[in-house]
């Protein structure tokens, strides 16, 4: 029997982000193979003219949790969703749902954050910072809390080459960032983001920094972790290989290739590519939220789920992979073979954006208009060669992270844990 597994059995997690892309596998996994959890509270907002109930109604009724309807058929009761808006005071939950949640909550996962690299400083800050500040201080009131897990990312201190599973500290005190943001106007504010920022590539891996610095001075005597997962691909074998709900990281860029539209991105092909799949990052998860609530270990321990160090696999090797398989299996309706060229060169690669991008958009728009329909090609190579420069700090750098934790984590599951985590099927 796993211990990790049975030791959810009874409790009430909460989990905010439940309804984003690692949310919504942890809830799956949580279901699935501890089905008598008692509840799972999970903070959501309306979105996109749905309701809440909407919203969960879709999760569960998607293809990722026909597994969790076999093992777990009153899923539904035992969801529970609470109205929340974490970039409001309190993050603008009723009376009564915070009592229930200050009373029964036994574990906490903390995975909610705004992800857009280029997002404004402020609305990054509440949500990567000042929203964490607010759980903690809910956490600290929480009598029967046993852990409090917050997934940062493993680029929170990408300015640095060598990282180990420590929390480094910002050059300006998160508080002072949160008081100033109070009182200065938003123009200001982005006219003064890029000095704060310094050597941090975007307002994201920033203010996740930020967040971790939060997380170690509010910890006060909580049982706190904090998981840095590298890129999270989609999943590897829980509960099916190949699931993935978004176009974040790579996976845009890698739909846009085997549609034939992005044929050469300025990479550096022996640069080491850490992706990781989300149901390795919700193992390690639950291995952590079991290990932090029952051996409560003295420190705050951050753990690393990267693959460079253990598995490691570089661009070069990435693009022949992803053209391999759309070789075997291709996309429909293609605009043209998918082929891949990476230069780490910034003329080859401005040369290959006007000759194999712009200029094939442009002329496919002006055949679409001579055909009496509306040009779209240039909007899209467009879109996609802003995302590809976004993306350009990192696949054209290489990072180490130390692992000792999450190793030493490995050691302490069971046999049975081990297995269940590592290689589950
Ligand atoms: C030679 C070619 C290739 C050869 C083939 C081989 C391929 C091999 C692999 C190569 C891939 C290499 C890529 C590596 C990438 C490495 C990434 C590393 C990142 C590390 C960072 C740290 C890791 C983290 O912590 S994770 C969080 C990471 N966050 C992100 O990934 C978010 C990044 N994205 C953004 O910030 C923005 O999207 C941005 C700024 C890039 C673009 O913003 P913009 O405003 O221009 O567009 P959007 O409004 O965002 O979107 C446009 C369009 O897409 C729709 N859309 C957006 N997001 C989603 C989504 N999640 N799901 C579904 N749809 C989405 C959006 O609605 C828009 O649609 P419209 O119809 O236009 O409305
Ligand atoms: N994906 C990746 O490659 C990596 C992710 N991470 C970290 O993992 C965590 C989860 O990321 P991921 O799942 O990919 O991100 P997603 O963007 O898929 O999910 C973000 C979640 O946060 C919620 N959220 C955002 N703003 C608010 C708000 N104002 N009020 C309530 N909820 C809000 C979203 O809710 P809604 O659905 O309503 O928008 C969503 O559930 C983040 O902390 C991220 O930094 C770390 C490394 C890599």
């Amino acid at each position: 029997m796993s211990m990790i597994a049975a030791f959810y059995g009874g409790k009430s997690i909460l989990i905010t982000g439940a309804t984003g892309f690692l949310g919504k596998v942890l809830m799956e996994k949580l279901f699935r193979t501890s089905p008598d959890l008692k509840v799972i509270y999970i903070l959501v907002r309306p979105k996109a003219g749905q309701t809440l109930q909407q919203r969960v109604f879709q999760i569960l009724n998607s293809k990722l949790f026909e597994k969790v309807k076999e093992v777990c058929p009153n899923v539904h009761e035992k969801i529970r969703a609470i109205y929340a808006d974490l970039s409001q005071n309190d993050f603008a939950i009723s009376k009564e749902d915070m009592q229930e949640l200050l009373s029964c909550t036994n574990i906490i996962f903390h995975c909610a954050a705004t992800v857009r690299f280029d997002d404004t400083l402020r609305h990054a800050v509440q949500l990567n910072v000042t929203a964490t500040r607010q759980l903690l201080l809910m956490a600290s009131q929480m009598p029967k809390l046993e852990a409090f897990i917050h997934i940062s990312t493993a680029y929170s201190n990408c300015n640095l080459k060598h990282i180990d599973e420590v929390i480094y500290p910002c050059p300006v005190e998160p508080k002072k960032i949160i008081d100033s943001l109070e009182w200065l106007d938003d123009a200001i504010i982005e006219e003064i983001a890029p000095k704060l920022i310094r050597d941090w590539p975007n307002i994201y891996t920033y203010t996740k920094a930020l967040g971790e610095m939060v997380v170690q001075q509010e910890s006060r005597n909580l049982n706190i972790a904090i998981i840095r997962p590298s890129i999270v691909g989609a999943t590897w074998q829980e509960p099916f290989p190949g699931w993935v709900d978004n176009i974040n990281g790579p996976n845009g860029l890698i739909i846009a290739a085997g549609k034939g539209f992005l044929r050469a991105l300025k990479a550096t092909p022996k640069a080491v590519a850490d992706l990781i799949p989300v149901d390795t990052v919700v193992n390690l998860m639950l291995a952590v939220g079991w290990y932090t609530a029952v051996h409560r270990p003295k420190s705050m321990l951050v753990y690393h789920c990267t693959s460079g160090n253990l598995n490691p696999c570089n661009w070069h090797k990435m693009g022949v992979q992803v053209l391999a398989t759309f070789e075997k299996i291709p996309l429909e309706r293609a605009f043209r073979r998918p082929y891949a060229n990476f230069t780490s060169n910034n003329f080859t690669s401005q040369y290959w954006n006007a000759v194999s991008h712009r200029a094939p958009a442009i002329i496919y728009d002006c055949y679409l208009r001579l055909t009496g329909r509306k040009p779209r090609m240039t909007k899209v190579m467009n879109q996609i060669l802003r995302t590809a420069s976004m993306l350009e700090y990192f696949i054209n750098r290489s990072w180490e992270w130390s692992t000792y934790n999450t190793e030493m984590l490995m050691s302490e599951l069971s046999p049975e844990d081990q297995r269940v985590s590592i290689a589950p099927t």
